[in-house]
This record gives C-alpha cells, structure tokens and sequence, in this order.
C-alpha cells in the first residue's frame, strides 16, 4: 500500500538455545547498527544480564496476569524491570505447542501494552492452510482477535511478524513472493482499522531467515526486517542479517 519504507528492525529469537557465554560474545561482540532496531530476545533468566548492551532486549513469552498464583509464569512487570522494551506474543511454539487461543494472544497483547511494552505479535500459517488456500483468512482470524480484544489503537504500540509455520526452522523459507503477498494484505487489514497507523507499523518476516536470503526478502516493500530464529544464534550471520535490512 505504500513504497515508502519504515525503520527496519531485526529481532533475534533465541528460543530455548543460548549459555552464559553466548549472552557475553553478544554483548561484547554484537555492534550496534544505527540504521536498524535491532533487538535479542533470549531465554527470561539471561534478560538481565544484557542490561547494558548496545542493543534492544526482549522476552519471548510472558503471563496476561499481573501477578499471584502462576507457577513457571514470568510477568510483563518482572520482564519490563529486567530491561526488556519487547516482548514476542503469539509465536507459533506457544500457540501450537502451549495451547495459546488467538484469544489468549489477543489478551497478552493488550496486558503488554498497558505495562509500556511494545509486543511483537506473531501470526501465520500452518503448512496444511497453505495447501487449502486458505491463508489470508486464518491470518485475518488472528489479526481480528487483537482487534476485537484491543481496538485499533494496538497497532501504533506493535511490531508484527508474519511467520508461516511451515518455514520456520525448516530451511524452507517462504519466497519473497510469497511473503510480500501475506505482508501487503496485513497492512490493508490493519489500514481498514487506522490508515495511519498502518503506514507506520513495522511487519517483519521470520522463517527460515539467514544471512543469504534476507537482502532479498527486506527488500520487499511490506517487508520491514525479520524475526530471526537460528541464525541469531550465530553473531556473523545475524550481523549480516542487520546489515541487510539497513
Ligand atoms: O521466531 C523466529 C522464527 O520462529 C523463525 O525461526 P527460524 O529462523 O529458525 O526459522
């Protein structure tokens, strides 16, 4: 809907990967890039421990509830006070594999924005949608939720990821074809709600991102950066995925 390219951003989901060591090689090693937003989200018991890197930090998950009787849960208050300005909601790892409901989603993200953070929301497919034509309705099914839960004024406060499931991790990653068609209907779903709004918010592409094919896919319009998993394992190559998308 527009050429006009917003600020890039690139975030790395570390997912249930990472030591102590590899918080330090980050933060010692990982240049900040000042043409791009870049952020790491690592595992909850090292957020603290990037405090004062050059970069952003963000949680992978946290509780819709604020606090009480939620064993294993971690807050959005604990995680804003161990330095996060991000936290990723609604992957697919949570959705598929911790039951998270577009409404449990819908809900998180509402809970992240009065705590002051930003969410990136995660939406997409799985492979079996795709083969039954049917991915712009489950992505507008995830997308009405928030909505419904949170109105239209979400969208200035978020950062979203379009992640088909049957890219990520799969080294099958969607052509930028592909992801350009999913991207463009997004922002008109969000458009419908704040034309505005969705001008500005930044969509990032995650599956399967590396550091030989993200030039081509930031360099869609729609595409605003990515939401990196295993290659932000790996400082050269997510510093070459930075440098992509500046
Ligand atoms: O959050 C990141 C995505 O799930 C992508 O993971 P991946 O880059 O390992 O495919």
């Amino acid at each position: 809907m527009t050429n006009s390219k917003r600020r890039p951003f690139v975030a790395g989901n570390w997912k249930m990967n990472g030591s102590n060591e590899l918080v330090d090689s980050f933060s010692l090693k990982l240049a900040s890039n000042p043409a791009v937003d870049v952020v790491i989200c690592p595992p909850a018991v090292y957020l603290s421990k990037f405090s004062h890197a050059e970069f952003d930090i963000g949680a992978q998950n946290a509780s819709e509830f604020a606090s009480g009787a939620h064993t294993g849960e971690i807050s959005l208050g604990m995680i804003s006070e161990a330095g996060c300005k991000y936290v990723i909601l609604g992957h697919s790892e949570r959705r598929e594999g911790h039951a998270e409901s577009n409404e449990i989603v819908a809900r998180k993200v509402k809970a992240a924005i009065a705590a002051g953070l930003t969410p990136i929301i995660c939406v997409g497919e799985p492979l079996e949608v795709r083969e039954s034509g049917n991915v712009f309705a489950f992505v507008k099914a995830q997308l009405d939720a928030v909505a419904n839960e949170c109105g239209a004024d979400y969208i200035k406060n978020s950062v979203i990821a379009y992640e088909p499931i049957w890219a990520i991790g799969t080294g099958k990653t969607a052509s930028p074809e592909q992801a350009q068609e999913v991207h463009a209907f997004i922002r008109k779903e969000l458009a419908a709600l704040d034309t505005q709004a969705a001008a500005s918010v930044r969509l990032l592409y995650g599956g399967s991102v590396n550091a030989a094919n993200a030039k081509e896919l930031f360099a869609k319009p729609d595409i605003d950066g990515g939401l990196i998993g295993g290659a932000s394992l790996k400082i050269e190559d997510f510093t070459t995925i930075c440098q992509a998308a500046s």
